[in-house]
Order: structure tokens, then sequence, then C-alpha cells
């Protein structure tokens, strides 16, 4: 029974998310993403489920980070969640007199229209995580009134809920990935996709437009992109890719290759089984077998046997 890591305490959306990663898993909740993280690289834990996009809020910052800089770690398996808020205090609370609503800030950024129009008035605090509002709330003398956070949450710390699906979108999904040391990847399936970290060798004209070449002139189609600061100055930046296809794909492995070429450091986050099922267009040209032949054909002719 593997032991994962999580942002926790129990009742987190992450928590959600590795239940229906690993049923069967032990549960080690952690204080935030980084502990999480630490704890699969440390051996503490034998892997971790942390959030790494979502529909409104974008890319999770801290994990991209966190999976940039820190030992390198693998993508194994990826989840997508349907998240559904609700606004829960202690018993008695009324509404009118919430003055300060604690919660995760992604959570601050996906319920701002029903905070402005319910609350107003109301100070939103940033929480570690969406249950450590809801159980910070449950205490006596908690400097909140409420917190925004999943059912569960409400019904684990004692809560009432005073509000449900107080999100601004009802289909907002998040997106969850397992990960482990470095392991024996998970097999193609079919329907993959791959991450990878890239920072540029040198900051040039075109150096991004480089890179996209690699996917494009491959049929690699991307499904993330995002820049990140590299900390050593105003305009310095590294590039986070999510692409459709594995690695052991001709056309992806190309292109992987051809970033290890012109760019200063590739870091490999993984291949895994895509969530939804979705398998690429694979365009003429790009196909594995079309790979094996080109290069048959190119091992004649370098023989002369034209
Ligand atoms: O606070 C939680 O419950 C989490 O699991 C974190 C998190 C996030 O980081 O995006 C997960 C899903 C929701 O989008 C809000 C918060």
């Amino acid at each position: 029974m593997p032991r994962l890591a999580y942002l926790g305490p129990e009742g987190t959306f992450t928590e959600e998310a590795l239940r229906l990663l690993d049923p069967t898993a032990e549960r080690l909740p952690c204080a935030n993403v980084p502990a999480a993280l630490n704890a699969a690289r440390s051996g503490e834990a034998d892997g971790a489920v942390v959030p790494l996009e979502n529909s409104i809020e974008g890319a999770i910052t801290t994990t991209l980070d966190e999976f940039a800089w820190g030992e390198p770690l693998l993508i194994t398996a990826e989840l997508l969640l349907p998240v559904e808020f609700s606004l829960l205090a202690r018993p008695g609370t009324e509404i009118a007199h919430i003055k300060r609503v604690y919660t995760h800030p992604a959570a601050i950024t996906q319920c701002r229209a029903f905070v402005s129009r319910e609350l107003p008035g109301a100070v939103v605090v940033a929480a570690p995580s969406t249950a450590a509002a809801a159980q910070e709330v449950s205490l006596p003398g908690s400097p909140y009134d409420a917190a925004i956070a999943a059912r569960i949450a409400g019904e684990h710390y004692g809560l009432v809920e005073l509000a449900s699906r107080v999100g601004d979108r009802s289909d907002t999904v998040t997106r969850f990935v397992r990960v482990s040391r470095p392991c024996a990847l998970p097999e193609p399936t079919g329907s993959d996709r791959t991450t990878l970290v890239v920072f540029l060798a040198d900051d040039r004209p075109g150096a991004l437009l480089a890179m996209l070449t690699e996917f494009s002139v491959r049929g690699v189609n991307l499904t993330r992109i995002e820049s990140r600061p590299t900390g050593d100055g105003i305009g310095r930046y590294f590039f986070h890719f999510d692409f459709e296809g594995h690695v052991a794909d001709a056309r992806v492995g190309e292109a992987i290759a051809g970033l290890h070429r012109i760019c200063g450091e590739v870091r490999f986050l993984g291949s895994y089984p895509r969530a939804d099922g979705v398998a690429p267009v694979i365009k003429r040209g790009t196909a594995d077998t079309e790979f094996a032949e080109a290069a048959d054909w190119l091992e004649r002719i370098r023989a002369g046997r034209v």
C-alpha cells in the first residue's frame, strides 16, 4: 500500500483527488505543496498528489516552481476534479454578520463574484488550503467568521453550510497530478500527456519561436505553456510545457531531443495517461512508422544504396 503525501489537512480537494487516484493509499497530510513534494523526495512518502492547474485560476505556480527547481520528480498520473465550493461557518452564524472569510487563494479567485455580491465589505484572507480554513473557523475564538471550502470539509470540522455552489462558474475543474521519485515511466496508452520544463541557453530574438518550432514541425500539440521568472532579474524566464503524446512516441522523442540540442536545460517531468482519454490527431508524416521508414531510408542512402 503506497504512502502518498498531499496538501492537507483532511477535507481538501487534493485529498479527494488522491482518494480517486489511489483509493487504497495511506494518506500523509502536509501543510503545503512544497512540504508534500519534499515528503516524496525524502522517501517519507512513496509519492505525492498536488494541484497543477485550474480552469479559472490557471497554473498553480507553487507547484510549477517546485517542479522546476527542487530535486527531480516524475508525474505518473493525472486527474481532473470538478470543484464545488461552499460557504461554511460555525453553527449560529448569520450570513449578514460575516466580516472575515478564510480560504485558499485559488478559491478566492474562483468565488470572487459571490463574495462581492453576497458578502460586500467582507475581508477575504488567504489560507494554506480550503480545509485548513475550515479547521481554523471551527475553533472557538477564531478571528474568521466563515470559510470557503468543499462541503465535506464543513462536515469534517463541524461547520454548517450557509451557501452551496458559491464558485463563479459551475463547471470549474482542477487538474491534479501524482508524482514519484524518478522511476519507470507509465507505458504509452495512445492518449498520453508529457510535461517539460525548459531553460533557455541565452536570451535572443526568436528563442521561443525556435522551441515552438521543435513541436510544430513534428505535429506535437501543446496543451499548456507557461513562462515563470527564473529569479535572476526582470525579463529572465523559463518555460513549462504540457503536450500531447508520450516520450516513447517518435515525434515526441524527436521534439524533446531537438529542445535538448538548442536549449540550456530541459527537465523531463514525465509522460502519463491523459485523464480525459483524448487521443492526439497524428499529422501526415509524424507517425512512428513514418519516422522509422525515414530512418531506414537515411541509412540506405548513407550506405550508397540509392
Ligand atoms: O485547498 C484545497 O482544498 C486544495 O486542494 C488546493 C486547491 C488549489 O490549489 O487549487 C485545489 C482545488 C481548488 O481549485 C482550490 C484549492
